[in-house]
């Protein structure tokens, strides 16, 4: 099975000379196909710099990079989750389920249309017409998680979804990124301080000091 991606001695360092701050390094590793892993390690371990790179978001400044099923870059098969509000206040949630598809050339109708179908794959179609200032913190993380499957991404990473919710809201938001991961045999990939969302994910890995452990 061909990786999604591949990591050898991955390094990402902010500043230069010895003011430099080196917050990934030796970081190799690989995502495959239905790989579901949770990334763990404290604050400042380097987990978003790591996802940013994962995501191709951001470059390393040393090691390499792969993503062999994708080509050079993985634009467009890569699905993002972020920590808080993410969905834009003006549009409603189906609009805002549509926006990267139009972004990424696709139609009016077909994008709403497969907006819609997003949706009700995961029983948020009856939000489809609700502003994002209606919805709770959970209802937002799950549309942000349909626009995520809207797009078909086959690699999804998720940097703290779950940062601020409830515990049950938590549960339901990991659950359906993994759902969605299965249904599109997308690689996830989710970081969180939460014991309790690692554990619903059958791999964990840990950064400390920017390194990580498989
Ligand atoms: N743009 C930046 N410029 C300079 N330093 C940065 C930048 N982004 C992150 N850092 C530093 O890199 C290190 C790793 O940060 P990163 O955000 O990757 O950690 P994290 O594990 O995701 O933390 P948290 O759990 O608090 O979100 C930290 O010391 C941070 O201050």
């Amino acid at each position: 099975m061909t990786p999604l991606v591949t990591c050898q001695e991955l390094a990402r360092a902010y500043g230069k000379g010895k003011n430099a701050l080196v917050a990934v390094h030796s970081v190799t590793c690989e995502l495959r196909p239905g790989q579901h892993v949770a990334i763990t390690g404290t604050s400042g371990s380097g987990k978003t710099t790591l996802l940013h790179l994962l995501a191709g978001l951001d470059r390393p400044t040393a090691g390499r990079i792969a993503w062999p099923a994708f080509g050079d870059r993985p634009r467009g098969r890569v699905g993002v989750v972020f920590q808080g509000p993410s969905l834009l206040p003006p549009l409603d949630v189906a609009e805002n389920v549509a926006l990267p598809l139009l972004i990424a050339g696709a139609g009016e109708a077909e994008a709403k249309e497969q907006a819609l179908l997003a949706l009700a794959a995961i029983g948020l179609d009856d939000l489809a017409g609700s502003l994002p200032e209606e919805l709770s913190g959970g209802q937002a993380q799950r549309v942000a998680v349909a626009r995520v499957l809207a797009a078909e991404p086959r690699l999804i990473i998720a940097d703290e979804p779950t940062a601020q919710l409830d515990s049950d809201s938590a549960r339901r938001v990991v659950d359906l990124l993994t759902r969605v991961a299965s249904r599109l045999d997308a690689a996830l990939v989710v970081a969180t301080h939460d014991p309790l969302v690692a554990r619903r994910l059958p791999e964990t890995w840990t950064m400390n000091d920017g390194a990580l452990t498989c």
